[in-house]
């Protein structure tokens, strides 16, 4: 795999979520050549009490976008779904680790289907539980929000979790994107790229406006300028590699 694709970048990925559903492929358009990857909220009404996309949105979004797509399973049995959205064209497969059963055999299965695979924790769940398994991810999903909805209020109290991710990731050497998902917008994103965040999930923040494309350069813009350690990211490529 590309070590040098995972230089510290200040990543926008627009969430599906907040698109109107009616015109997602108008929603996934208008953001080409901005958002870096596209993120998909896969939800089962278990995990969270939501239901949202599924692998056929990936089929669907795959015929119209060459942004790569994240998908992020919300689900209470990543072990059996997790693969396919890989061989749907997924470049990217976050699990939940509250969910997840087998993490080895998951995470290899993802990858065998040639996707990279993230880790997500609620809020609440401590990332050091899962210290011997983060190498076998390539993306750590901090929630800063408790899953399930758009449109909530970011969760100040997990800016120091995202700073020890940090901390943890630097000391290890680890080869993990840290990502955070929930409530991103102009007014939180500074304090999460100061505290160590290079992969921004943001949903009304980017389809509530306006603009989406200009509400994705600016968010980009506002991560770079708070945290000198991010650099302007390359434009992505359709496999995300
Ligand atoms: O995973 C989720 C919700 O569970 C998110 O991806 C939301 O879609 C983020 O929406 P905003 O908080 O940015 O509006």
């Amino acid at each position: 795999m590309d070590t040098l694709a995972r230089v510290a970048t200040a990543q926008i990925y627009p969430s599906m979520l907040a698109a109107d559903f009616g015109r997602i492929a108008d929603a996934a358009r208008a953001v080409a050549g901005h958002a870096d990857w596209l993120h998909v909220d896969v939800m089962d009404y278990h995990f969270v009490p939501n239901l949202a996309f599924s692998p056929d949105t990936v089929d669907a979004l795959r015929r119209v976008t060459d942004t790569p797509l994240d998908c992020h399973l919300m689900i209470d049995d990543p072990d059996r779904w997790a693969p396919g959205f890989a061989e749907r064209g997924a470049a990217n497969v976050t699990i939940h680790a509250e969910a997840v059963d087998d993490i080895a055999r998951t995470t290899d299965a993802i990858r065998a289907a040639g996707a990279r695979t993230g880790l997500a924790v609620k809020p609440a769940t401590p990332v050091e539980h899962y210290l011997d398994d983060l190498h076998r991810f390539d993306l750590l999903l901090l929630m800063t929000i408790e899953p399930g909805f758009g449109g909530q209020k970011f969760m100040d109290e997990v800016l120091p979790k995202i700073a020890a991710a940090r901390r943890l990731i630097d000391d290890r050497g680890l080869d993990l994107w840290l990502q955070i998902d929930g409530g991103v917008n102009r007014e939180t994103i500074e304090r999460s790229a100061e505290a160590g965040v290079d992969v921004f999930v943001a949903g009304t923040a980017v389809f509530g406006l306006e603009d989406p494309a200009a509400a994705v350069e600016s968010l980009r813009a506002l991560a770079l300028a708070a945290a000198p350690r991010l650099t302007a990211p390359a434009p992505a490529t359709a496999s995300g590699f």
